[in-house]
């Protein structure tokens, strides 16, 4: 486990610790060595998205499996690391944005429902220690909102905004609005909104809990092992 210490590592080696199918052999911290993983079949990383490349980067050279949640993936990164894995025929990576079922099954939704609104955009609720802006998942929900809408051959709906506090309209990614809110007392939550004529659709994932994303994280452990090359969000694993 990297980053154990952390709100989402230690949460994850409880749950591998109470996994009759696992073993937690080692924990790593920020600063502490990385060999002390080398006995492991699988690692997790919950780090920072600063770290997560040069962690991914020592997993591979060393041979171990990877289940990776931390953010900060960009497609640079992720050709990056495709790049490494290349030499290593028969060894998986798993990267995923967000473990939880429910965030999963509404970016899903989210997607089906993009080919019927130009009109979409994501609001992502957080804790006020995240560290990053907007959420790994939010940034992932608007690229699939874009590319679903783009596939319909939908141009993004009217905006008339032509004065705005800097910020005010949220950050574009792709050509998607995502606006951040972080709050004490939040988990992590987020709300895919669409807009037509005379209707709103809104779909809605609240994590009230850490152990949401556990069920996810394990099944990711047990099926990178027979996953070879980068799988890229839980919704392949689950064969959504
Ligand atoms: N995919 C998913 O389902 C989810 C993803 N996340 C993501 O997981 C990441 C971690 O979130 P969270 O647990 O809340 O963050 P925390 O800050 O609570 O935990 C991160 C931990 O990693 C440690 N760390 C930093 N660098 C390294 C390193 N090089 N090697 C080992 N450990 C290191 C930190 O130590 P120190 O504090 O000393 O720097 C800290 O203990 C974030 O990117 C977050 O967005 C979170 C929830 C769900
Ligand atoms: O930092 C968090 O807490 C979370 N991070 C992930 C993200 O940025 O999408 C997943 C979830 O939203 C919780």
């Amino acid at each position: 486990m990297l980053g154990a210490q952390g709100r989402m590592g230690s949460t994850v080696a409880n749950a591998v610790e109470g996994a009759a199918d696992m073993k937690l052999v080692g924990t790593v911290d920020a600063g502490e060595d990385r060999s002390r993983l080398d006995e492991a079949e699988v690692a997790v990383d919950f780090t920072h998205p600063e770290a997560v490349m040069d962690n991914l980067r020592y997993l591979i050279e060393h041979d171990i499996r990877a289940v990776v949640g931390t953010t900060g993936f960009t497609e640079d990164r992720l050709e990056t690391v495709r790049g490494w894995l290349a030499g290593k025929p028969g060894l998986g990576v798993l990267i995923a944005p967000n473990f939880a079922l429910g965030a999963v099954l509404a970016m899903r939704f989210a997607q089906q429902a993009a080919r019927f609104y130009a009109s979409a955009e994501v609001i992502e609720l957080h804790h006020n220690r995240k560290a990053d802006a907007p959420s790994g998942t939010a940034a992932h929900t608007a690229r699939l909102l874009a590319r679903a809408r783009r596939e319909a051959g939908l141009e993004p709906g009217p905006d008339a905004t032509t004065s705005e506090v800097d910020g005010a309209r949220g950050a574009l990614i792709d050509d998607v609005r995502v606006h951040a809110v972080r709050l004490p007392g939040l988990v992590a939550h987020e709300e895919i909104l669409f807009g037509g004529e005379g209707e709103t659709l809104t779909i809605r994932h609240d994590s009230m809990d850490r152990t949401s994303f556990m069920p996810g994280v394990l099944l990711g452990v047990r099926e990178v092992l027979r996953r070879p090359g980068l799988t890229v969000g839980l919704e392949n694993v689950l064969e959504l």
